[in-house]
């Protein structure tokens, strides 16, 4: 079952058209990477999926709803991992899950979220104190407490070293091995080709490729997705 449908999105600021007729979907209990050069307007997709911003065109469909218009229902439904989300310096891991959990009218169980999260032991620990692999593990936390039916991760291992960049990834599987679909947008071509499923490339707001790793690197005759990303890209 389709749980995203993007068709023809189209976005431009002050005149400069930055998605330019995009489409793709999401089949349910996937992992779905959204790769692409830098600008090539990733977050401004998956942020019109969020409702956070505006289509000029085109039509989204999220869990059957559309973000524009439902998109209180949709906050309630899906569990965002912003880049560089920042909390107070002085709020605790528990304090920020407690927090956050209160948004919801079914939220996830806080201590069950700790262990599953590896963040048990750093319970008590300050934002401004945690290290950047446990204010990762804290954002995908806290897209998780809603008990959400869909996942946005946004740059998930952006900074983090090769031992925590594992350990998140592990994690990711986890998640959707329980069951959440998940919405990935990265850089990382190692990344992309461990986690995802399928995935859309794009380059200057335009889709040059939508398909499985495997595929990707069928279609250009590579050996690496890297080596593909930069064949399909700005050619
Ligand atoms: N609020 C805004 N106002 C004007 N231009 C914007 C705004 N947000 C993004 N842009 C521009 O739109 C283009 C697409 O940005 P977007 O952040 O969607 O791309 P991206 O693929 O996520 O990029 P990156 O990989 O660098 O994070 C960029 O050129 C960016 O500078």
């Amino acid at each position: 079952m389709r749980l995203i449908e993007v068709s023809e999105l189209r976005k431009a600021y002050a005149g400069r058209v930055v998605v330019d007729g995009v489409s793709f979907s999401v089949e349910r209990g996937e992992i779905f990477g959204v790769l692409g050069t830098n600008g090539a307007g990733k977050t401004t997709t998956v942020e019109c999926l969020q409702g956070l911003r505006s289509p000029d065109s085109g039509t989204i469909s999220v869990l059957g709803l559309d973000p524009a218009r439902d998109t209180a229902e949709l906050r309630r439904r899906v569990g965002t991992q912003l880049q560089d989300a920042r909390l107070p310096e002085k709020l605790r891991v528990r304090e920020a899950l407690s927090l956050f959990a209160s948004f919801y009218p079914n939220p996830a169980d806080i201590e069950l979220l700790l262990t599953q999260l590896g963040l048990d032991a750093h319970r008590d620990i300050a934002f401004g104190k945690l290290s950047g692999g446990l204010r990762q593990r804290l954002s995908i936390a806290l897209a998780l407490v809603g008990r959400p039916e869909l996942a946005i991760l946004d740059e998930l291992t952006t900074g983090l070293d090769p031992h925590a960049r594992q350990e998140t990834w592990q994690l990711v599987e986890n998640v959707r091995a329980s069951g959440v679909t998940i919405v990935l947008v990265t850089h990382f071509m190692d990344e992309a080709q461990r986690l995802c499923d399928r995935l859309v490339l794009l380059d200057q707001g335009r889709v040059v490729a939508t398909g499985t790793p495997a595929e990707l690197l069928a279609i250009t005759g590579q050996p690496t997705l890297h080596e593909a990303f930069v064949a399909l890209t700005r050619g």
